[in-house]
């Protein structure tokens, strides 16, 4: 009877966890991310908005009302981006966290041209070639298909900043386009800043239908 009881009592009080994954180059807005989700979600909590390098990682788990989920934020530095694919396996979701007031001077249009084989002059990316290059990487990979992907048009809240429809077509399109990034899968582009919080519950929210959608092919544990 105890024993019954206390399954019973683990199933009614356990929640199901997904891991999401929160990559993207440094100084991209990842750990300042992480923090704003860490506040939104813990009432007396205060973000601390004063990161550093990340040289490693850092975890933290929020509780939703039917899920909890664990948010891996690791580094972006070049030295650290081959540690990632350890993680693809066990996560549900992909977050990947652009700085979009780092691109360059480039005009997107002229950027799509030159990605569709057409003749333009040089031109500026910033690090937008080197997002899609280190994108394409992460969704190659084995582990990583059928993942979720949401793409996050960061630092929206800076002057210098462009357009989240600007990311999606001079850079996510091109990625999905490409025979690299090509694999079905459940993604999304969405504008926010982590430095003041717009959009992060936006964001929050969309992984949390997604993973769940997607609980048959990547199951969750339960806790
Ligand atoms: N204006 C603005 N600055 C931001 C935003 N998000 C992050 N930053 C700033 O960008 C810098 C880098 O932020 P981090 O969150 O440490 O970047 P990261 O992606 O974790 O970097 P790594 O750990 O090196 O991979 C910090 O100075 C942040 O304050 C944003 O939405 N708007
Ligand atoms: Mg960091």
């Amino acid at each position: 009877m105890y024993h019954l009881m206390k399954a019973i009592y683990l199933h009614a009080t356990s929640k199901e966890e997904y891991s999401i994954l929160v990559l993207g180059l440094d100084n991209a807005g990842k750990t300042t991310l992480l923090e704003q989700i860490k506040a939104l979600h813990s009432p007396h909590a205060h973000p601390n908005l004063n990161t550093v390098p990340t040289v490693g990682q850092n975890l933290s788990v929020i509780s939703l009302p039917d899920m909890y989920l664990k948010i891996w934020d690791v580094g972006g530095q070049h030295s650290l981006r081959g540690l990632w694919q350890s993680y693809y396996a066990s996560c549900h979701a992909i977050v990947f966290v652009v700085d979009s007031s780092d691109v360059g001077d480039a005009d997107l249009a002229k950027l799509a041209a030159m990605h569709e084989g057409e003749e333009v002059e040089e031109v500026d990316d910033g690090r937008l070639g080197e997002c899609r290059l280190v994108l394409e990487d992460v969704l190659q990979h084995a582990d990583a298909e059928g993942v979720p992907l949401l793409v996050l048009a960061n630092k929206q809240d800076r002057e210098d900043c462009v357009e989240v429809v600007r990311i999606k077509e001079g850079f996510v399109r091109k990625v999905f386009e490409g025979e690299k990034g090509g694999a079905l899968r459940d993604s999304r582009v969405l504008p926010c800043s982590a430095l003041t919080g717009t959009g992060v519950e936006e964001a929050v929210e969309w992984l949390r239908s997604r993973v769940k959608w997607n609980k048959e092919h990547r199951p969750p544990s339960m806790r």
